[in-house]
């Protein structure tokens, strides 16, 4: 007998889902698997549901959400012998797709059933997991623009990307210590990923893989409205590389200094803002620290 917990975001995505205890007792037969389904209601309330499930001895949690819902559960998994199941009913799903986790609710839901499973990366910021990307400047500044809108779709986050082109402003000064060489810069973006797909298609570290104990790196200097315009076209190309702003670079730790004096820093941690006061950031990579069913 194997114990499931499903933990449902009933907002991820169009917040359409059809997960509920009938629905899936129709697939995970009763001699076999015993289910229990979780409703988050707030934000942050998914963590506390998993820490019940471990509690109550479940031994696959299945995160049923985008890369919000996963940060949440999968925060508690981290280095323990409880694998992680997806059900991606998110808007961008970058994780799940680096995973070809499919979006066909039934095909998710067979592999939950088969368990096949793989160990991946886990990023740490401080004190904070990530398992997809992490991101400082414009990305911030977008997710920032994101959610003060109520629907979570692509054109939803087009339309904030757009807001911060439009306000963005590189002022913060940035010491980022990486492979041994200190950067000093006022970055347009840096953008630290643990994955090869940020969210729906799109990429900027394409190179990324999930298991092999290091982090991609993407950091872009100052930019003024033009470049960042010409820098939205070379992505769209798949060749952002071309501007001298940009550099990319492999790690499995470094040190972030972010100065700035009066205002809070945010950041992206897996698509959901962060807000830290000026201060010294640790990142480091727990390699293979989590088991995912794939
Ligand atoms: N009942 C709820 N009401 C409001 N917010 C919730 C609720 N349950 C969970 N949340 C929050 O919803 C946010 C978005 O979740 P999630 O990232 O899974 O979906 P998404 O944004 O549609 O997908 P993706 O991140 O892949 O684009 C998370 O911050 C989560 O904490």
């Amino acid at each position: 007998m194997r114990i499931v917990h499903f933990i449902v975001n009933p907002i991820a995505g169009k917040g359409k889902s059809r997960i509920t205890e009938h629905y899936l007792s129709t697939y995970f037969e009763k001699d076999h698997f015993s289910i229990v389904v979780k409703y988050s209601s707030y934000k942050g309330h998914a963590t506390l549901l998993v820490q019940q499930s471990i509690n109550e001895k479940a031994e696959i949690i299945v995160a049923c959400g985008g890369d919000g819902t996963i940060n949440e559960v999968a925060s508690c998994l981290v280095n323990s012998e409880i694998l992680l199941g997806i059900i991606p009913i998110g808007s961008g799903n970058g994780l799940a797709r680096n995973l070809k986790i499919p979006k066909n609710l039934k095909k998710a839901i067979q592999l939950l059933k088969v368990q096949k499973v793989i160990p991946i990366d886990v990023g740490k910021i401080n004190g904070d997991y990530f398992f997809s990307n992490l991101g400082f400047g414009f990305a911030a500044n977008t997710i920032l623009n994101f959610e003060s809108t109520s629907q979570r779709r692509l054109l939803t986050y087009l339309r904030a990307t757009l807001q911060s082109i439009k306000t963005f402003k590189n002022d913060t000064k940035y010491t980022i210590e990486i492979n041994g060489k200190e950067a000093v810069l006022n970055p347009f973006l840096v953008f630290i990923s643990n994955t090869n797909i940020m969210g729906y298609n799109f990429s900027i570290t394409r190179k990324a893989i999930l298991n092999d104990g290091f982090l991609d790196v993407v950091m872009i200097d100052r930019l003024n409205k033009f470049k960042i315009l010409y820098l939205a076209f070379l992505v769209l190309l798949r060749c952002e590389h071309k501007i001298k702003e940009y550099s990319y670079h492999r790690v499995d730790n470094a040190t972030i200094k972010i100065e700035n004096q009066d205002m809070e820093i945010i950041f992206e941690l897996d698509g959901e803002l962060k807000r830290t006061n000026p201060v010294i950031l640790h990142l480091e990579v727990l390699k293979e620290s989590l088991k995912v069913i794939v």
